[in-house]
């Protein structure tokens, strides 16, 4: 079941149009990442889901909620964490979530939410105090604080070190378990391969494309690249005659092949079918990254 659908979107501010058009569908449950260079126009569209802008055009639903018109329902049903979202400096992290459980009408036990974000023992720390991972994970328990069904998620990992990233990772893949439908907003391709079930990539206040990360590389060719060192030489119209493969390049002692479906498999079993092992084999799936390149010709980064 869908909760949230975006038609059309379109939001300009004064010289400058930030989305031209944007259209997805977010279904009840999933991760559903929006995915996109600096600039793209990631943190507009949310803003408008969110009911903190109005669109110039378009129509946004959440729930079935129009975010402008129904605000005040739409804040029952939809948690978010913006970018900069600034606390004072002096608030402990049991008085953020105090403050913001206050909001709502049926908030969740913000002494629960406390220890599933792992900030149970900080508790009684300033939020100036706070690391950036702790300050990441306290934004996401105000997130979640009013029990959404659904949360938006901005830019949650930027400034993270890998390890606080990862744990951040696992705590929004253990939110979705819980039964919320969160929407992810990141420029960070492996975040979005890791995390989300499907994405929409939007460049320049436009969609893209969007599913799946898997469907998403393989739409743009899908294409992997084994590199490995064979124990002998090889012909390559041997491995070209193989329809998986669409290229091999010979570097020094390396053989470098690029194809398509079970590329791997293939070219291995065609190699031993020669009496020749492919050493120091590496295999290279398209990434995200180049899906972005090949649909746009630019790089997300
Ligand atoms: N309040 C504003 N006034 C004028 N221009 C704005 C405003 N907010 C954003 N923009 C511009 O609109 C465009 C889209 O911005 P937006 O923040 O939606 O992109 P984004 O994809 O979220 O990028 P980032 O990850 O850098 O935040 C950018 O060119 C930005 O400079």
């Amino acid at each position: 079941m869908k909760v949230i659908e975006v038609r059309n979107l379109r939001k300009s501010y004064p010289h400058h149009v930030a989305v031209e058009d944007v259209s997805f569908e977010v279904a009840e449950g999933e991760i559903f990442g929006i995915l996109g260079p600096n600039g793209a126009g990631k943190t507009t569209t949310v803003e408008c889901v969110a009911g903190l802008r109005v669109p110039d055009s378009g129509t946004v639903r959440v729930a079935g909620l129009d975010p402008h018109d129904d605000r005040d329902e739409l804040r029952r049903v939809l948690g978010v964490q913006l970018q900069s979202a600034a606390l004072p400096e002096k608030i402990k992290v049991w008085e953020a979530l105090d403050l913001y459980a206050s909001f709502y009408p049926h908030p969740a036990d913000w002494e629960e939410l406390m220890r599933r974000v792992g900030l149970h023992e900080k508790r009684d720390t300033a939020f100036a105090r706070l690391s950036g991972g702790q300050r990441q994970r306290l934004s996401v328990a105000l997130a979640l604080v009013g029990r959404p069904r659904v949360a938006v998620l901005d830019e949650l990992t930027t400034g993270l070190d890998p390890q606080a990233r990862r744990d951040t990772w696992e705590l929004v893949e253990q939110v979705r378990d819980s039964g919320v439908t969160i929407v992810l907003v990141t420029h960070f391709m492996e975040e979005a391969e890791r995390l989300c079930d499907r994405l929409t990539l939007i460049d320049r206040g436009r969609v893209v494309a969007t599913g799946t990360p898997a469907a998403l590389v393989a739409q743009a060719g899908g294409e992997q690249r084994l590199r490995f060192r064979p124990s002998a030489p090889v012909d390559h119209a041997l491995l070209l005659a193989l329809p998986e493969v669409r290229s091999v390049t010979g570097s020094g002692e390396h053989l470098e092949v690029t194809g398509v479906g079970d590329l791997a498999p293939a070219v291995t079993l065609a190699l031993a079918e020669h009496r020749v092992v492919p050493t120091d084999l590496r295999v290279e799936q398209a990434t995200l990254d180049d899906a972005f390149l090949a649909l746009t010709g630019r790089t997300l980064s």
